[in-house]
């Protein structure tokens, strides 16, 4: 038996969207990369497992507005290297009080918008209901990626450009120098330049690295809305995304897709969950209130009314946030060969193929393409606070 190769050019550890697309522009780049991923794939104990994501050029911040056409692009450029469909156009309709600011600043972030209020709303989508004085902002291109599809479309890319990917084992550790070294339960890896993309584990897990980044784990209800009317929801009838900014009932926001996945059933989701341990994202007791459905149960009889007030299915999921909810794309302050992508709060997907370039970017050292500002570790203080 030949011996297993043990070093690359970088090395990738996490096997998400994020981590997984870093790997493709590295591998599209001519570099040795080594993906490790804890779990077998696929897996869906992280953040990027499902059918659906939503994919908007609508954004209050423009420095995400402005990465969007290049996602657009990118997304395609997967599409065609692998010939599959990753993405659908139904439109998205951003719900909320007209001059309320980040609903305005989505406005400002398209060229053409649309804004409906709420008779025009309901005479076009009939499925929504807005309160008096509330409008609907159109962004047309908007629409859904199909999640899982996606992911396994971009590692099958990566591996086509020659790229590694060894998944069902786990990195125990990391020996930051001019050379990284990363154990692993089944190996010991070298490489000069390494990028960690552990989702929800990554607070804990740069820990050793001396790191205190301010990472939240939250364990999201993902829920299933059964039409009453079947077929009223679904990609079949003129049925966007939406969001909602804003609204007093619902501070952190609710979005929702066509039904795609599920026949029938529409998802609608509470853009926030209750703390957790990634490895503990299971164990609640039963009796555990769930506020959450409470928020979207109200919410729907009143924005929604031709779905059930009950969620007819209900799935996990895992956003990893910071306190800002911006992203942190970051060379490690004291390891300058050692890149972090992490804290994508619950919207990073659709931008997983600009992530991915920056943080290939990063690791070979060169200018990002974007301005970095908002994506900076040193934005929260103390973070070298257990420095070794
Ligand atoms: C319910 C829900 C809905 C969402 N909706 C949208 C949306 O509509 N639009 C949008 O743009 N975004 C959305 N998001 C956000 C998006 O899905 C995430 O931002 C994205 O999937 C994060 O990817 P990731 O690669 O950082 O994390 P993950 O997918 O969790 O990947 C991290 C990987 O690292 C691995 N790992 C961790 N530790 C180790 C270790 N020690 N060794 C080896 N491997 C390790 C993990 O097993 C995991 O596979 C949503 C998220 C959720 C949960
Ligand atoms: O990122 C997205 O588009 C979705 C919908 C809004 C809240 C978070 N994720």
């Amino acid at each position: 038996l030949a011996p297993q190769k043990s070093t690359y050019d970088v090395i990738v550890i996490g096997a998400g969207i994020q981590g997984s697309f870093t790997a493709y522009h590295l591998a599209q780049r001519h570099k040795d990369t080594l993906l490790l991923e804890q779990f077998l794939l696929p897996h869906s104990r992280g953040s990027s497992h499902g059918q659906s994501r939503i994919i908007r050029s609508a954004y209050p911040q423009e420095y995400y507005s402005r990465m969007m056409p290049d996602c657009f692009r990118l997304w395609q450029q997967l599409e065609a290297e692998t010939g599959t469909t990753l993405y659908r156009q139904t439109g998205l309709l951003v719900l909320g009080p007209p001059g309320e600011p980040e609903l305005e600043a989505c406005r400002r972030s398209l060229g053409v918008d649309e804004v409906l209020d709420a008779a025009a709303l309901s005479r076009r989508f009939p499925g929504f209901r807005l309160q008096a004085g509330q409008v609907a902002v159109l962004d047309s291109t908007a629409g859904v990626l199909f999640a899982d599809r996606a992911l396994r479309a971009v590692q099958e890319v990566f591996r086509r450009h020659g790229g590694t990917l060894r998944d069902g084992e786990k990195v125990l550790s990391i020996q930051p120098g001019a050379t990284v070294t990363v154990t692993t339960t089944a190996g010991v890896y070298k490489a000069p330049r390494l990028i960690i993309t552990a989702g929800a584990w990554t607070g804990a897990f740069v820990e050793q690295l001396g790191l205190r980044l301010p990472l939240q784990p939250l364990r999201i209800d993902v829920c299933y809305w059964r039409e009453k009317q079947p077929g009223s929801a679904g990609l079949g009838s003129v049925s966007p995304c939406f969001l909602t900014l804003g609204l007093s009932q619902a501070p952190h926001g609710i979005y929702g897709l066509p039904s795609i996945e599920y026949p029938g059933l529409m998802k609608v989701c509470h853009h926030h969950g209750s703390p957790t341990d990634p490895e503990k994202r299971d164990q609640i007791p039963s009796s555990t209130p769930r506020p959450d459905i409470a928020v979207l149960s109200s919410f729907i009889s009143s924005y929604l009314p031709g779905l059930e007030t009950q969620p007819a299915v209900m799935e996990t999921c895992l956003y990893t946030n910071t306190p800002d909810e911006d992203f942190i794309l970051d060379r490690h302050p004291k390891f300058s060969n050692i890149v972090i992508g992490a804290g994508f709060s619950g919207h990073g997907f659709k931008l997983a193929p600009v992530v991915g370039k920056l943080l290939c970017e990063l690791s070979l050292g060169e200018e990002p393409s974007y301005n970095m500002a908002h994506f900076a570790i040193t934005r929260f203080p103390g973070v070298l606070g257990a420095a070794q």
